[in-house]
């Protein structure tokens, strides 16, 4: 059987001292009728809280002598519960008596102020006007509002918050204030509306405008309770959202009861969010309207379902007493409220008391088959009626308004940023997608000019040229597709090679770095991977471009057994125009190939400077303390200062006998070598600078041999700039240099290999005297290492 809930709620708030706990509820609350307040159960005037009770007329079961009316309406602010029957004489043998038949139930005869009384004929204008119309105001000020409609089922609830089409209830005639309002204060302001409609049922939220399934309920200490999923629906006229109301309902649970066939088995939640933008002061003002038709109250006893209908009416009855608990205790002024007893409250938790104007409307049947229902509910409002609020203005300063505007400024301007970029890489996407982008950009651009000639041939009546034109464009376009596939593959292929080259430049160092064998051992086999990979990719490129050569030429012959010759006219412009499309695609791929590249190498540099970076953060220490502790060699030393030389930008400069060990050290990639011949007569000076090829004030310089790793190309520009330089000129009349490109083949006993670092020699070029410098013991003039 299922409790009264309100009843409980309301009663327990009622108890004076401990023999009242020993008492019924029922004789619980007359008890408190009688003490002090019985007749007239006032409300606190000063109340925050507006509670206006309607009376809806009877209905067609009511109608008739069955059941009494209950409710006398007496004035605008008060009823009287249960009036006493004045026109109901009692006769005893015949005889008017005074008193009353006392076998009969005494009336109540309760007086119930409240803020609004509505009576039958009051109509929800009526009702509007006099209860939620003042609300308008507030929210323009920037209050949150609230309006719930609180009764029995079959009490008028739906009828007053939602009502008919042609008889709109107050949310509609709230809103229209509302829209009223914005346009009024258009000038002033800028405005944002958006709703939600909810529904609370069985303890689960859903939207009631975007059904799906259960929305979660979070709690957020900047905006309050947040309804986690659900969608806010703009609008900007009354019309759509009367549109919106009546598909909320439609999705809404309804189930028959015996006081309403239609009736709400949920608590439905409709809530306006309002942003106000004063255009003089930049103020912000939010506000937010909630407007609530509860699922009627019922008398679980009463209604003797089971099963669904059972547990439904228990969710119901449950969420009520805990709105019924929360409303006793804000009114009591405690500082803990049970809101988080039901999904309800939780919900409501910011529309209830606290920061919110709130409006409750109690609806009752007027006659007695609902007696009990209609008592609970008008104590209910009484005890609303103290609730107090701290009305609070949602009011974002002028100056945190700019501080805000700043904020959104920088997030937007990071956001361009990002766009842009964004952009960048979709460009450049899109450039190396050209074979389809081409492939369109052929057919667009040959197809205008081929549509011209068409309409031109067929007035002339000259169809070959057509024909052969549209068989050129036919064979052109499958060249250009074919050109661009080659294009693709060569480029991959072309990457394939750089990023093998740099994998073989990884292993290297790696092996000059490992100290454990089986690291070196891992390290080859990762690579020795990597290049399988790599060779078997290159190896199927390779194929296909053989493949997708052939096709060319296959083409090719079909051009040309077109035989478009100059004197073909304007096919052969037209062909010419075709042809240089499909150039342009040509380079247009090789452009982004070598773009592609210098991204790969740019990384590959960065990289390296990491790289190298790290490396001096390790052998930095290394050295101080070998240095420290004395057990750097001379030669340790010597590297060491080299290297930093070398980093510092200047080319190491050796002698042509310590090539080999200038090698080994590693830095051979910039090492300019120098021979030196005339050297018998010449020491070996510490302190000299080195010299190098440009260097024109020392003598020293003329007998120096430079072996540079440079390109034939610029070696021969290198040793042209040499062999011009004043002291080599000197020298040139005396002894002119010889010429000698090296290479392993010609043997040249002078050639003396200089090492990369992975073995591989390389060709150089050397400059020295004719008699042979090496054939004598070379006695290097310069000590050009420190
Ligand atoms: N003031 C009124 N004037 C005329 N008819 C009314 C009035 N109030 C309610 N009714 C009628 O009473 C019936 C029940 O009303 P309504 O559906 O609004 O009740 P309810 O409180 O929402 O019930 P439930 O909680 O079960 O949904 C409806 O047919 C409605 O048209």
């Amino acid at each position: 059987m299922l409790k009264i809930p309100l009843i409980d709620a309301i009663n327990i708030k009622m108890v004076k001292s401990k023999r009242d706990l020993l008492k019924s509820p029922r004789r619980r609350s007359f008890t408190l009728l009688r003490s002090g307040v019985r007749n007239k159960i006032n409300v606190n005037s000063g109340a925050d809280i507006c509670v206006v009770v309607r009376v809806r007329p009877p209905n067609a079961n009511e109608q008739g002598d069955n059941f009494r009316k209950i409710i006398k309406v007496v004035s605008d602010e008060m009823l009287i519960f249960d009036p006493k029957e004045e026109n109901d004489p009692f006769f005893y043998h015949g005889v008017q008596q005074k008193g009353r038949d006392l076998l009969k139930k005494a009336n109540k005869n309760l007086q119930f102020h409240f803020d609004r009384v509505f009576g039958f004929e009051a109509t929800n204008a009526e009702v509007f006007e006099k209860s939620t119309k003042s609300l308008i105001d507030k929210l323009m000020d920037g209050y949150n509002c609230s309006v719930f409609a609180y009764g029995a089922t079959g009490a008028g609830k739906t009828f007053t918050m939602i009502g008919k089409p042609d008889n709109p209830g107050i949310t509609v005639l709230t809103m229209s204030e509302l829209f009223k309002r914005k346009e009024e204060l258009s000038n002033e302001r800028d405005f944002e509306l958006g709703i939600t409609y909810l529904e609370v049922y069985n303890e689960t939220v859903q939207d009631l405008l975007n059904p799906g399934s259960p929305l979660n309920l979070r709690e957020d200490g900047k905006f309050g309770v947040i309804v986690a999923g659900v969608q806010v629906k703009r609008i900007e006229s009354c019309e759509e959202l009367f549109e919106l109301l009546q598909t909320g309902n439609q999705n809404r649970t309804q189930h028959p009861t015996d006081a309403n066939a239609e009736s709400s088995r949920s608590h439905a939640v409709f809530q306006v969010y309002i942003k106000m933008s004063v255009k003089t002061t930049q103020q912000i003002l939010a506000a937010k309207l909630s407007m609530i038709d509860l699922a009627g109250s019922e008398r679980g006893a009463a209604t003797g379902y089971s099963g669904a209908r059972f547990t439904e009416g228990a969710n119901i009855n449950k969420s009520l007493l805990a709105l019924g608990n929360c409303i006793n205790s804000l009114a009591d002024g405690q500082r803990h409220i049970p809101y988080r007893d039901s999904k309800l409250t939780r919900l409501l938790k910011d529309s209830l008391g606290g920061n919110c104007k709130t409006v409750m409307i109690a609806n009752v049947s007027p006659v007695s088959l609902n007696i009990e229902d209609t008592y609970n509910t008008l104590k209910y409002a009484t005890r609303a009626k103290k609730i107090k609020a701290k009305l609070k203005k949602n009011v974002v300063s002028c100056s945190t308004n700019i501080q805000f505007y700043i904020k959104q400024n920088e997030a937007l301007q990071q956001e361009n940023e990002k766009l842009k970029l964004e952009i960048e890489q979709l460009k450049s996407q899109v450039a190396s997608t050209s074979s389809c982008t081409c492939n369109k950009m052929v057919n667009i651009e040959v197809a205008s000019p081929l549509k011209q000639d068409e309409q031109q041939c067929e007035e002339k009546g000259d169809s070959t040229n057509l024909k052969i034109k549209e068989q050129l464009k036919a064979l052109f376009t499958r060249r250009l597709i074919l050109e661009e596939q080659i294009a693709a593959v060569s480029n991959s292929m072309s990457l394939f090679t750089v990023r093998k080259e740099l994998k073989e430049f990884a292993d290297t160092r790696l092996s000059g770095l490992c100290t454990e064998q089986s690291d070196k051992a891992d390290g080859h086999k990762r690579l020795g991977t990597a290049m399988e990979n790599l060779q078997r990719q290159t190896e199927r490129l390779e194929n296909d471009v053989e493949g997708l050569t052939k096709q060319v030429k296959e083409v090719d012959t079909e051009i040309e057994s077109l035989n478009i010759t100059e004197d073909s006219g304007e096919v052969y412009d037209y062909c010419q125009a075709l042809r240089s499309e499909v150039e342009k695609a040509k380079l247009k791929s090789e452009a982004d190939l070598y773009k592609r590249k210098s991204e790969i190498l740019s990384g590959e540099l960065r990289m390296h400077g990491e790289l190298i970076q790290r490396m001096s953060a390790v052998l930095k220490p290394c050295f101080l303390q070998l240095r420290g502790y004395g057990y750097a060699t001379n030669d340790m030393i010597k590297s060491y200062h080299d290297l930093v030389r070398h980093c510092q930008g200047f080319r190491t400069v050796c002698w042509k006998d310590e090539e080999a060990s200038s090698a080994d050290s590693g830095v051979g990639s910039t090492t300019t070598v120098i021979q030196s011949d005339v050297g018998e007569n010449k020491k070996k000076t510490p302190n000299n600078k080195r010299k190098y090829a440009g260097d024109k004030d020392d003598e020293n310089g003329l007998n120096e041999t430079f072996v540079v790793p440079l390109s034939p190309a610029k070696q021969e520009k290198v040793l042209t700039r040499v062999t011009k330089t004043a002291p080599t000129k000197k020298l040139a009349k005396v002894q002119p240099p010889k010429l000698i490109r090296l290479t392993k083949e010609n043997k040249d006993p002078t050639f003396k290999s200089s090492k990369t670092p992975q073995g591989k020699s390389s060709s150089h070029l050397l400059m020295n005297k004719t008699k042979s410098p090496i054939t004598t013991a070379p006695k290097p003039l310069l000590k050009n290492r420190r």
